[in-house]
């Protein structure tokens, strides 16, 4: 006999989940009730899970295989009939949205915080993905979070943990737990999607790359599809086991944090392509020998070749962008003659675009990129599209991008990050900011053309969303846009991104930082960084 349980616990302070999930530090999170709590908010909050089948699982950080447990348990003691658990409870988020769809599940479950740092004294996080396979909506997490506020019991049963390591059907309770190959589902999409005949060939004719799964989640992915299923070299995947703690690394993959490809790929004997992916596998680093392929020129690159693609082969319905990210991508949507959306930043913006087949690929300049194959931004997908338009162009990586910024001319980008700074001083910067009335004012040799806070109503339901990020555009389409990262766990951290639009293929080779320094002066100055933060520089520069 079954013993269903039901505990009486009340609410948790601060269980309102951020741009993607709750993320909180792992001692937050073992707090006796804390994740339970949460875990019942979902369950009550997504309608009736009688009968219903859930996926599971996370980035294999610190506390991912004790809340599997718990969780597990709270399915069955919530009626759930079946939980898919990823082996090892292993599942990146774009393989969890593949399994989502796939299996029509109501939604799953997905523990990470994405490229926060693992371990006891670092960062846990949960979020839920809807039947759809996406990032839940905002009236989604809203009304999580009104649930924790009001909490006051959690359903569980009392029985033994499961072996999470052993493929096969278990038990537990009256719900069956369905250990699974989490690689599997997730490698034969990509095969439907890409030429792996054509990417096998290049490898096999010599071409080097290095994928650095940074410790985190895409390690066994990598392994199994690009030294496995396309038959490259072993070692080509770099770090590419999962540990609790992604090895003290920052599992983000940018030119500060995926240092150890960074100096393969910039140093002597450099291979021919690098790309990163982070913690739970959604994000993605493009680099080729000595060159750094910024995620805004990635989706424009991509977009422009994706014919090459067996899954995009008869073309795009249209491309999707968040706002800070450049405006490079519009340029190939008005040369192929389709709609460039701009959307908030936030993948889940991008789910009613691509569920009304309005875009077919989606970027974002936080090193996201994907299309309508899942509803989550997608690493190892971006990777292999790259991999794809390579084996069919032949060409390196440097190369294409530079006959891209010839063909649509070259948006400079650069982001300035400042992290950990106060939280009411980046409050009273944007508040600053806001209040600013700058149309046709000249700073520096620029001319404002308007000023705003991005506000967004979705084209497909029509939902409202304000305060989305302050920009200042100038008259010749260049702009400065600030906003508060929404990802953090420490302080608040301002993002500052620069953009200018440089037609002349002769100032192409420039240094971002270069090209773009008067911009970046009229930028701190407007917003009176150092006046208002102490910070003379910023923390992170890509
Ligand atoms: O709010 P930020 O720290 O700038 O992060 C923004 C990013 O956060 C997460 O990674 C989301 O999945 C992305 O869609 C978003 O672009």
């Amino acid at each position: 006999m079954t013993a269903f349980t039901t505990i009486q616990t009340r609410p948790f302070d601060g269980q309102k989940p951020g741009t993607s999930g709750l993320r909180k530090k792992v001692r937050v999170f073992q707090q006796p009730g804390y994740l339970e709590n949460f875990v019942q908010a979902i369950f009550d909050s997504i309608g009736d899970c009688t009968g219903k089948t859930l996926a599971l699982g996370g980035d294999g950080r610190f506390f991912n295989r004790e809340a599997i447990q718990i969780i597990l348990k709270m399915a069955a003691g919530n009626g759930f009939a079946r939980v898919m658990v990823g082996q090892g409870g292993i599942l990146s988020t774009p393989a969890a949205s593949c399994v989502i769809r796939k299996y029509q599940t109501f939604g799953g479950i997905i523990l990470s915080a994405s490229h926060n740092p693992g371990g006891a004294d670092e960062d846990f996080g949960i979020k839920y993905n809807i039947p759809a396979g996406g990032p839940a909506p905002e009236a989604v997490t809203e009304a999580i979070y009104a649930r924790t506020q009001q909490i006051d019991e959690y359903h569980t049963t009392q029985v033994g943990d499961v072996d999470l390591d052993q493929l096969g059907e278990y038990p537990l309770g009256d719900m069956v737990v369905q250990v699974f190959d989490p690689v599997a589902d997730y490698a034969a999409l990509m095969q439907e999607l890409f030429d792996f005949d054509a990417i096998r060939a290049l490898f096999a004719g010599g071409f080097r790359m290095k994928f650095d799964a940074m410790h985190a989640v895409t390690g066994p992915y990598a392994k199994a599809i690009l030294e496995g299923l396309l038959a490259a070299p072993a070692g080509t995947v770099m770090n590419g086991t999962p540990l609790e703690d992604f090895g003290h690394g920052h599992p983000d993959p940018n030119l500060v944090h995926a240092h150890d490809l960074v100096e393969a790929l910039f140093g002597a004997d450099a291979p021919d392509f690098g790309a990163a992916s982070d913690g739970d596998g959604d994000r993605n680093m493009i680099l080729g020998r000595g060159f750094y392929v910024t995620p805004s020129d990635s989706l424009a690159v991509l977009a422009a070749n994706a014919t090459l693609c067996p899954g995009y082969a008869k073309g795009l319905a249209g491309i999707a962008r968040s706002m800070p990210t450049s405006a490079a991508a519009d340029r190939v949507a008005a040369a192929l003659g389709i709609p460039c959306y701009e959307t908030p930043t936030g993948w889940k913006f991008f789910g009613t675009l691509l569920d009304a087949g309005k875009a077919t690929l989606c970027g974002e300049e936080s090193f996201g990129t994907g299309s309508d194959h899942v509803r989550e931004k997608d690493g190892l997908w971006a990777v292999l599209m790259w991999l794809n338009v390579l084996a069919k162009r032949q060409q390196p990586v440097a190369e294409i991008v530079r006959e891209h910024w010839a063909k649509y001319g070259r948006n400079v980008y650069s982001r300035h990050d400042y992290e950990a700074i106060d939280s009411a001083a980046a409050n009273g910067l944007m508040e600053h900011l806001r209040g600013l009335d700058l149309k046709g004012q000249s700073l520096g040799a620029y001319k404002v053309a308007f000023n705003d806070d991005f506000a967004y109503t979705d084209p497909v339901d029509g939902s409202v969303s304000t305060k989305q990020g302050v920009r200042i555009v100038f008259d010749d389409g260049s702009r400065v846009v600030f906003r508060l990262s929404g990802t953090g766990t420490e302080g608040a951290t301002l993002r500052v991104y620069i953009e200018q639009f440089q037609p002349d293929p002769a100032q192409h080779h420039l240094d971002p930082q270069v090209a773009l320094a008067d911009l970046i002066k009229i930028a701190r100055d407007v917003a009176q960084i150092e006046a208002r933060t102490g910070r003379t520089e910023p923390t992170v520069i890509t």
